[in-house]
């Protein structure tokens, strides 16, 4: 449906009648084609602008897309199309949101590879894992479309028969301001728990990656939503400090850096208005002498290398006890100069490129950094130039393992969201968990070990509001998923996150006369 060769124009009857969609799809050929704005149910040119973006494809380097950023006029016309919808999506039952969410759902499971393959062309994240993340987005639906019809108040008995009860009921149009991360998901499990409480909802994807969310607008109108629910606007900070400071938006919920989640704070106040925070960290991984060894690095790849270590949860300070440092870090090393990097739609890739050349650039310089200030290169952190042609001009690096590290060094302060794991080395549980608590951060943490006590016991101190115990980065969407500290606040998944997109509202009933003051 983007390309302007092969399938592009193909209507969804027709495309439904070839054999695969995707595979027209190959790296290097990707065009968009169509407008990058939805509103009002459809894709639109956006009425204003405030400026325009390239949108790049990693593995190459291409340009996919040149776009108009929306400007003012167009971020008022998307929120007023939201609230004319959310006029009519309020007042559906609980049941009828949840068929539509599911028939959303179904829609995605049937069309995951083509989005899979949007997502992985336009971020750089291998197939595999796009795929991964396609399946935690139906998921996110189908979770808060089951949530939907259950969505109650209370009723309190009062004296004389006088009573009161409470309705849970949704706060408008909400704004969801994503990340390049993890494009599609960021999307799905913004505005599923927003649609399922009953809100509308405009989206703004991160400029370097503004495709996938538009499959998600047209699926969710496919599905049945009223034309204006969802929403998408493109553009970079000025069109998102436009969303923010609108009169009509209830409620913001960001994904992104620490410094721009001040700035959507500040703005949200002056509107008194609610927001979720999902921002950055620098997360402890703790593996404990008694561990598993064979799952320990394998979990210490997962808290690293997903995404090309562009994930905001990661592991990357890993503090390996004493006895088991140079096992443990000899096992890392051999299966990190394993992980195949390459083309990222092939099969059998598992490291893609980077999201962008300034950010390789950024993350080989905090490399050099850490070498400068006496960590030692165990492998890797260099940039990597695959044998196809094609991708020559990609944004590919080596993933890294630093040792020699200590905590006062810039590699294990800061977040470097890219593939580069240091490791650190510790004797007591006291001394570690003092350690891993010394951040500003405080997304998420793990540990490794067969202590069933200590596992416990060190969780329960460790100042992160997201905990794994002997796995790390898995994301079942039952769960809720968020920050302590400058990592933010508010959750998404799990069933506490309804109270984020929705508002109580209490109603006392007096069943006698009135008791007058005066
Ligand atoms: N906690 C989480 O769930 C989570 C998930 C993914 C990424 N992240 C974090 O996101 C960061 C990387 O993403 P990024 O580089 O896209 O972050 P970013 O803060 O640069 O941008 C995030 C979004 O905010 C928009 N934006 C920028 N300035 C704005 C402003 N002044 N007003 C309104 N909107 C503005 C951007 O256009 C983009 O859509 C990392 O720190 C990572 O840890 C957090
Ligand atoms: C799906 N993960 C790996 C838990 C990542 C969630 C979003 C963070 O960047």
């Amino acid at each position: 449906m983007f390309l302007r060769a092969g399938l592009a124009t193909l209507s969804p009857l027709v495309r439904s009648l070839q054999p695969s969609p995707v595979a027209a799809m190959s790296t290097g050929t990707f065009v968009v084609s169509q407008p990058l704005n939805y509103r009002g149910g459809a894709r639109v040119e956006p009425a204003d602008a405030s400026g325009t973006e390239k949108a790049f494809e990693p593995a190459t380097g291409r340009v996919i897309a040149t776009f108009t950023c929306s400007g003012e006029k167009e971020v008022n016309l998307a929120v007023q199309n939201a609230k004319a919808a959310f006029k009519i999506w309020r007042q559906k039952s609980g049941m009828e949101r949840c068929q539509i969410l599911l028939e959303a759902a179904r829609i995605i499971r049937e069309r995951e590879d083509e989005i899979a393959t949007v997502e992985c062309i336009n971020n750089g994240k291998s197939i595999f894992e796009a795929r991964l993340d396609i399946d935690t987005s139906w998921q996110c639906l189908e979770y808060y479309a089951g949530l939907a019809a259950s969505m109650a108040g209370e009723h309190i008995q009062l004296p004389g028969g006088s009573f009161g009860y409470t309705r849970r009921e949704p706060l408008g149009v909400c704004v969801g301001i994503g990340a390049w991360n993890y494009p599609f998901q960021i999307a799905s499990w913004k505005s599923a728990p927003a649609l399922a409480c009953g809100n509308a909802m405009v989206f703004k994807p991160s400029p370097f990656t503004p495709v996938s969310a538009l499959l998600l607008a047209e699926i969710y109108t496919e599905a049945g939503v009223p034309p204006g629910l969802f929403n998408v606007v493109q553009g970079g900070a000025a069109t998102g400090q436009f969303l923010c400071q609108h009169h009509d938006v209830a409620k913001v919920s960001f994904t992104g850096s620490v410094p721009t989640g001040m700035k959507i704070m500040e703005m949200s106040a002056k509107g008194i208005k609610p927001v979720t925070l999902e921002l950055g960290g620098k997360s402890p991984l703790i593996i404990f002498s008694d561990c598993d060894m064979n799952n320990a690095v394998k979990g210490a790849l997962m808290a690293n290398f997903l995404t090309q270590g562009q994930v905001c949860c990661n592991g990357t300070r890993v503090f390996v006890q004493k006895e088991i440092l140079d096992k443990f870090t000899e096992e890392v090393v051999k299966q990190t100069q394993r992980i195949k990097i390459g083309d990222p739609l092939l099969e059998d890739t598992r490291m893609g490129p980077l999201i962008n050349r300034p950010h390789l650039e950024r993350v080989l310089g905090f490399v050099k950094v850490a070498k400068e200030q006496g960590a030692k290169v165990l492998c890797g952190g260099d940039i990597y130039v695959p044998e196809d042609p094609k991708l020559k001009d990609g944004y590919y690096m080596r993933p890294c393992v630093l040792t020699n590290c200590r905590d006062d060094m810039t590699c294990v302060k800061e977040e470097i969201f890219g593939p580069v794991m240091s490791i650190l080395s510790f004797d007591t549980e006291a001394e570690v968990l003092e350690r891993a608590n010394d951040t500003t951060f405080g997304l998420a943490a793990g540990v490794f070990t067969r202590d069933i006590q200590r596992a416990h016991r060190v969780v329960a101190e460790l100042q992160a509001g997201t905990c794994f115990i002997n796995n790390y980065n898995v994301s079942p969407v039952e769960l809720p998923f968020g920050g302590y500290k400058k990592s933010g606040f508010g959750r998404e998944n799990g069933r506490v996150t309804i109270e984020y997109y929705s508002q109580l509202k209490t109603v006392c009933v007096e069943m006698g006369d009135v008791e007058s003051a005066f």
